[in-house]
């Protein structure tokens, strides 16, 4: 049994240089994506995995950093992979404004039946912070957090043992009392804002609050572009690098 992370993108919503930030699971045969913004599919294309490919996408916002590449995923699934579908798995929150706020602009087309998110996907409604098993050695969880006010989001634990946080302000509650106490995760993925205040992301200052035993799990993710200008200015917390494949225990 074996579980890979492999970050498609480590960048910002605006990074240019690392892609959105989003991640492929490889976890025993099944390729699961955690989220997928507008870059996402030019960066499978980049290590060769094609749409047929992927078994399941979870969606943590409706960010279009997070979910900007679906329209893509599924007409390429519809269109040039005899109308397969893949699984979303979301939760009801974001299932009720994926396809009107979002997807439904581009992929709303009664002519030919597509009305709906699941005329496209076969989706897959998850409960808010009840592990949800994806396949053999994967679970996943999501679990609220504060992103922008009134807005549906969430971080993901993997295995209850991996923290993802995707997009979400600092939390030393949950870092510390969730993340940490409850679970013990060993591997943490967090957003960071290299500079300038965390309105709405974790920022580097915020995060170097951290004990040092707590930063040492921390792998950086969704920087800037000039994420080079702060390599040593990280604590005992590092830079995920997009494209290399991290193997985790399960
Ligand atoms: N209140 C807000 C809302 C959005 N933004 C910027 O828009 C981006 C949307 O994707 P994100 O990754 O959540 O990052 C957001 C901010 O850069 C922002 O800076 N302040
Ligand atoms: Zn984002
Ligand atoms: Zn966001």
């Amino acid at each position: 049994m074996s579980l890979q992370i492999q970050m498609l993108g480590t960048g910002s919503a605006f990074a240019k240089t690392f892609y959105n930030t989003s991640a492929l699971i490889r976890s025993n045969e099944l390729n699961i994506l955690i989220d997928c913004g507008s870059t996402t599919p030019r960066s499978l294309n980049d290590i060769q995995i094609q749409p047929d490919q992927i078994d399941g996408i979870v969606i943590s916002h409706i960010h279009a950093d997070h979910v900007g590449g679906l329209e893509e995923m599924a007409f390429r699934l519809l269109y040039e992979s005899n109308q397969k579908k893949t699984k979303l798995y979301l939760t009801k929150a974001i299932a009720n404004v994926l396809w009107e706020n979002t997807l439904k602009g581009g992929m709303y087309n009664p002519e030919d039946g597509y009305h709906s998110l699941e005329d496209y996907f076969d989706v897959i409604v998850i409960e808010e912070q009840v592990p949800v098993v994806i396949g053999p050695g994967l679970a996943i969880e999501l679990v609220p957090t504060l992103h922008i006010p009134r807005k549906p989001s969430y971080s993901l634990f993997i295995n209850d043992r991996i923290f993802y946080s995707a997009d979400t302000r600092f939390s030393e509650e949950l870092l510390l009392h969730e993340v940490i106490d409850k679970r013990n995760c060993h591997t943490i993925f967090h957003d960071c804002q290299l500079s300038g205040q965390g309105f709405i992301h974790a920022t580097l200052e915020e995060l170097l609050t951290l004990p040092e035993h707590i930063q040492q799990r921390v792998y950086l993710m969704h920087y800037a572009d000039n994420m080079s200008d702060f390599i040593g200015k990280t604590g005992r917390m590092q830079f995920v690098v997009q494209h290399e494949i991290m193997d985790l225990p399960e």
